[in-house]
């Protein structure tokens, strides 16, 4: 059994990957959604954070109550209440590298979705860069940053929320279609493929009511990869099903990422980790642990999964 490291490195599965399936003709990635970017050159990690901070305003409504009871626990006159601005990140710098799949665990609040969502540019940290493949998400515009989320990232949640009015396949193919460029013949080509690949081929003409919450899961995925992103980011992607289903998906969670994609997925689940190349611990909002599995295989499940429950029992996760 090999130790586990605490720096990411390229791991043997990442150097045996064939490269990442590139039909999806699309403007060249130095001009996607307008913005100048350094994806061309190789050794332009896929994401950068740098002093990463992000603080959510606590209102004194949020804290204190409207109660007038509670008035005796509001702040006296004068005084601001001491944590106005609670940093959820503090300064956090991370590095991860293209072909990646890096895991994200900590305690219920530790502030893994909020790194998520900057990450992923839904959010925006207080302060601090996010650079995606060396463009600095936090100098976009609203605009530029939807356009670069819909062409460049993929995000797959805990709940798909696929919209009741369309099908499956259009739920999939739509991000295909509002991206703009390319035909839709294309774009539903690549979505029925998809479909087959997610092993859902027979439910593309289904309404979103007709399928169980494992196939709107896999839709959920199909909807992600449409338009074939850098990066996949996941928010407990396995943390609605039941476990049969959740590995069925963590096998296709899995088998995206050999096929060269970069992933971030936040989980509970140490069976999610260990699936990782990196894992990740938050708590309160700094990194306390960076594994590298990138010593075991995918099928040393066991010794992966040791790895991974030790260092969440160090903190008591
Ligand atoms: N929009 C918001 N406004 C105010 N506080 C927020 C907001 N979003 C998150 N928080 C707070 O930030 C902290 C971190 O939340 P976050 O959702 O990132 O944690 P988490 O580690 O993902 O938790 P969980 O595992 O329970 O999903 C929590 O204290 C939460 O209450």
């Amino acid at each position: 059994m090999t130790a586990p490291r605490t720096s990411s490195t390229t791991t043997s599965a990442q150097a045996s990957q064939p490269t990442r399936d590139s039909r999806t003709t699309r403007p060249p990635a130095s001009t996607v959604a307008g913005v100048e970017h350094e994806a061309a050159n190789p050794s332009v990690p896929a994401l950068r954070a740098r002093g990463l901070t992000k603080s959510y305003a606590r209102s004194c409504t949020k804290r204190y109550g409207r109660s007038r009871s509670l008035a005796w626990a509001r702040p006296r006159a004068g005084t601001a209440p001491e944590d106005s601005t609670t940093p959820v990140l503090d300064s956090l710098d991370l590095t991860i590298e293209r072909g990646q799949l890096v895991a994200v665990m900590g305690p219920s609040g530790s502030g893994k979705s909020t790194l998520l969502h900057c990450l992923s540019g839904m959010d925006r940290p207080t302060s601090g860069a996010v650079l995606l493949e060396g463009t600095d998400l936090t100098t976009l515009t609203e605009p530029e940053l939807a356009a670069l989320r819909l062409s460049r990232l993929g995000l797959v949640f805990q709940q798909p929320h696929l919209l009741a009015t369309l099908n499956l396949l259009d739920n999939i193919v739509l991000p295909g279609l509002m991206a703009g460029h390319r035909p839709r013949r294309e774009v539903v080509s690549q979505g029925r493929e998809l479909m087959s690949r997610m092993g859902i081929a027979e439910l593309m003409g289904s309404d979103v009511t007709q399928a169980s919450g494992g196939e709107l899961q896999r839709a959920g995925i199909c909807r992600a990869l449409i338009n074939d992103p850098d990066i996949v980011f996941a928010d407990e992607p396995t943390g609605a099903l039941n476990s049969a289903t959740a590995a069925q998906i963590l096998d296709l969670l899995t088998e995206i990422h050999v096929s060269g994609t970069t992933m971030v997925v936040v989980t509970h689940d140490a069976r999610v980790a260990a699936r990782a190349d990196r894992v990740l611990i938050l708590v309160d909002g700094a990194v306390v642990e960076d594994l590298s599995l990138g010593g075991f295989r995918q099928d040393e499940a066991s010794s992966r999964l040791a790895i991974v429950s030790e260092a969440l029992g160090r903190h008591s996760v």
